[in-house]
């Protein structure tokens, strides 16, 4: 068009109007071009979740191997060991993200995969530096960015018999080297490194409650766990996560980070609270919900320190950093992953009266629950603990920003679940419009928190693929794919799938 086609300058200047208004009406539908130029959409995933070979290719064992062993722990007595055989399947199911139009794919590496005995003494494992190698080669092949998570919650189990995993400080420098094998095995083409994911859920629901892996718990919580102190432990964990987290950043950014330049950050997961009524004890109980939720974590890479409610009410139960380690742990983050599911009413609740019965959640002493005078805070879903509330998202965002210097911001998971039934017919299973009414919402809030001045730079669904959802096995459906575990895992599009691809699309 334009000098040489014969067409009178007045036609030329109509057509190209139209051409405009053609594309700003395609635009006017929300799409990927809602967002900022370079805005990173993507879905996730997790080792022990997806890859099964749990035997295979010189893996080590991790506790979650041992735990998803044990009878009574996971729903239908469900395990890891094949998944969604992700190990040998990741090229069909990359080119499944392709299809989608995706930026990027998340996914953690199991730290046994490429140290089978956790320590690099105990040497690095050939075959899964191969298998890993092989899976950035195939996603960037594809077209997609490698969002890598180095520790998605499967500790080597050698280390957890050897020293009791992270209630020991041994494992700081375990860790630490197995992040500098990645680093300098992966790190030429994974730009985007998360030291750990949900260190929150790690520690609380491993020590806490013992729900998950390791399954250590005071008795008077649970007679199932395996003897522990859910006052104590969970912090002394904590504490030896960041202090990992924060020397694996200070070991990339002086050694990897200056040629590979790469990015590295924590992912931490939070609910969002609302205050059961005005009181002040109930705003309080709420900032002591994200305190010690949220803050535990952020406070300390962002301000040096564990927030003051937790200081202030711990005491001698709550770590504390040396001025070297506090100096070590600020500011160690290029980026925040929020990983946002829940919102919950929030009320005071009274310290536990007796003193022996002191656990992380009692510490927190505040009651959650979906509802307020029978309404709740957002739409019930499958999974009974989750409510469909966007708004939370945005006021999390927001709260991240005021409270920690607007840092830069993924949200790196976010998702509804479905049940897994038999008695769901394929073709009713694979129409999921409340999960692209799900996410077509949390992205809507997501866009006014970058309205706000938030600095969100990503958005990743969980998940790419229905998954082993830990203590509820196979019975929850996060995917965009439907995994048919009744006929070979096959893999089957879900509507929600293809409003992704339609929304990505360029
Ligand atoms: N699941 C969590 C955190 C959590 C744990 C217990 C209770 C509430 C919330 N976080 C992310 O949620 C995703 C969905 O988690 C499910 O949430 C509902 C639970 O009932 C279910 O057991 C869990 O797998 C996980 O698959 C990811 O690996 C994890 O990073």
């Amino acid at each position: 068009m334009g000098p040489g086609t014969g067409m009178a300058p007045k036609r030329v200047l109509s057509a190209l109007l139209l051409a405009a208004l053609a594309c700003n009406v395609a635009h006017a539908k929300f799409s990927r071009y809602s967002f900022p130029e370079g805005f990173v959409f993507g879905t996730g995933s997790a080792s022990y979740q997806y890859e099964g070979a749990y035997k295979e290719g010189g893996k080590g064992p991790s506790i979650w191997d041992t735990f998803s062993h044990i009878p009574g722990k996971i729903k239908n007595n469900d395990t890891g060991d094949v998944a969604e055989d992700f190990y040998h399947r990741y090229k069909e199911d990359v080119k499944l993200l392709k299809d989608m139009n995706m930026d990027a794919f998340r996914f953690s590496i199991a730290w046994t995969r490429i140290l089978p005995t956790g320590s690099l003494s105990g040497g690095v494992n050939k075959e899964g530096v191969a298998f890993y190698n092989n899976l950035i080669n195939e996603v960037i092949a594809n077209g997609l960015k490698p969002f890598v998570t180095l520790f998605h919650w499967d500790t080597p189990q050698a280390l957890e018999t050897k020293y009791q995993g992270f209630l020991s400080e041994n494992i700081i420098k375990d860790y630490v080297d197995f992040a500098e094998v990645c680093f300098r095995e992966f790190g030429d083409r994974v730009k985007f490194w998360t030291t750990f994911n949900e260190p929150w859920t790690y520690a609380s629901q491993g020590y806490g409650t013992g729900a998950h892996a390791p399954g250590r718990c005071s008795p008077f919580i649970s007679r199932s766990c395996t003897p522990g102190d859910s006052g104590r432990e969970p912090y002394v964990v904590t504490h030896h996560i960041l202090l990992a987290h924060a020397r694996a950043v200070r070991l990339y950014q002086a050694k990897y980070q200056p040629s590979q330049r790469g990015q590295i950050g924590l992912t931490a997961v939070s609910h969002w609270f609302v205050p059961t009524t005005d009181s002040a004890a109930d705003k309080r109980a709420v900032q002591r919900s994200l305190d010690f939720m949220y803050g535990w974590f952020l406070d300390p890479i962002v301000r040096g320190e564990y927030p003051g409610t937790m200081r202030a009410y711990l005491g001698g139960r709550l770590p504390r950093f040396t001025a070297e380690e506090a100096a070590m742990v600020k500011g160690s983050y290029d980026f925040i992953g929020v990983n946002y599911y829940t919102s919950y009413f929030t009320s005071d609740r009274p310290a536990p009266a007796n003193a022996l019965a002191q656990s992380y959640d009692g510490d927190i002493r505040a009651n959650t629950s979906g509802f307020r005078d029978g309404v709740s805070v957002g739409e019930p879903e499958f999974v009974p603990i989750f409510f469909n509330s966007p708004a939370g998202l945005r006021e999390l965002l927001l709260y991240t920003a005021r409270r920690y210097n607007n840092p830069v911001i993924y949200v790196t998971e976010n998702g509804i679940a479905e049940e897994n039934s038999p008695r769901i017919p394929l073709s009713e299973a694979l129409k999921d419009g409340h999960r692209i009414k799900f996410h077509s919402q949390h992205l809507q809030f997501v866009k006014h928190a970058i309205s706000n001045g938030v600095n969100v730079k990503g958005y990743f669904t969980w998940t790419f693929m229905d998954c082993f959802e830990w203590g509820d096995g196979y019975l929850d459906r996060f995917g965009l794919i439907f995994i048919d575990r009744l006929n070979g895992l096959k893999r089957y599009r879900k509507q929600s799938s293809k409003w992704v691809e339609s929304f990505l699309r360029r």
